[in-house]
């Protein structure tokens, strides 16, 4: 980890200062965090960095994530007065999901707008997360074939590319990348179990024995499932032995770093199950009310 850490802080610095440069010219930040580990894959600094401009929290990647998880996220994000939608990415529905939310959001503007005779007017987009979050992909999505258009604004000297969607929004075509904390070794592990940070960067095997031990805690029978494990058994072997008898069960003889590639490729494929590493820190309380809320709102 300590190799990565040390990657960071050249492009952390540069990172930060484009953002900070293309901010102004949007109206709405589109932040882009993976629910599968919707607090790791938050940029500690955003908020800084963005001030009172609006935002949209975006969780991505929803049909990986446990789908009960996920809504217990955005009812979170509600509690804490912030803006966010689910999905996923590659969805159809894509497109009408976030402009519909990005309106809500910037509900005020669009008054504004309206009171001064301005009607119709492109809402200004930047997209933003860390590495592997779905960046480019969620771009890809939004906008149509071939319409990326230039153009500048007052007071900017230099020209920008906009991309063009079917629901009228306008998007930098540079996302901003962010970066993860890694002060915090947990966060480190969820983030190489999901993919975030490099497969050259880890040991594979590392990793997988971190996965398995996650599955241990909250969901063993997935694992038992798809590796078709002994369930009495289970309890009694350690991660490392579980690993070894995968790798078996898998028919890779002794070559358990094979065996770890493979158990990190079928839980980021989603054939495991639909999982998520982090509890979203809600109260029990208000859970019902709050998920229905949300439910109600995103229907309607
Ligand atoms: N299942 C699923 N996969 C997704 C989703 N969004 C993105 N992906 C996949 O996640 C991987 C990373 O997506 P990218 O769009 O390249 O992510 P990025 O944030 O642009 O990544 P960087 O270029 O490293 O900053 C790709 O394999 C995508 O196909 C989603 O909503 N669901």
């Amino acid at each position: 980890m300590a190799q990565i850490i040390q990657w960071y802080p050249g492009h952390m610095a540069k990172a930060f200062r484009q953002m900070r440069e293309n901010l102004h010219l949007v109206d709405i930040v589109f932040e882009l965090v993976d629910a599968r580990i919707p607090n790791a894959s938050r940029n500690p600094q955003l908020d800084e960095l963005i001030g009172d401009k609006p935002r949209l929290l975006v969780m991505t990647k929803t049909d990986l994530a446990d789908p009960g998880e996920t809504k217990r996220w955005l009812a979170y994000y509600r509690q804490q007065g912030i803006a966010a939608v689910g999905l996923d990415s590659r969805d159809h529905m894509t497109p009408q999901v976030i402009t519909k939310a990005a309106k809500r959001v910037l509900a005020d503007k669009l008054v504004r707008d309206a009171e001064k005779g301005i009607k119709d007017q492109p809402l200004r987009a930047i997209v933003a997360g860390i590495p592997n979050v779905g960046k480019s992909t969620l771009l890809n999505h939004l906008v149509t074939k071939n319409v990326a258009i230039t153009g500048d604004r007052p007071g900017v000297t230099k020209k920008q590319q906009w991309l063009k969607t079917p629901t009228n929004l306008q998007l930098l075509d540079t996302p901003g990348v962010l970066w993860p904390k890694f002060e915090d070794p947990e966060v480190g592990k969820r983030l190489a179990i999901t993919g975030a940070i490099k497969d050259t960067l880890i040991a594979k095997d590392d990793v997988a024995l971190s996965l398995i031990g996650f599955f241990r805690e909250d969901n063993q029978p997935a694992l038992i499932a798809r590796y078709h494990l002994d369930e009495d058994i289970f309890d009694k072997l350690s991660d490392v032995d579980i690993l070894l008898l995968i790798t078996k069960k898998l028919g890779f003889k002794d070559d358990y770093d094979r065996a770890a590639e493979r158990l990190l490729l079928d839980l980021r494929r989603g054939r495991i199950c639909q999982y998520t590493l982090e509890k979203a820190p809600l109260a029990g309380e208000v859970l019902d009310e709050e998920v229905e809320a949300h439910d109600a709102e995103t229907n309607d």
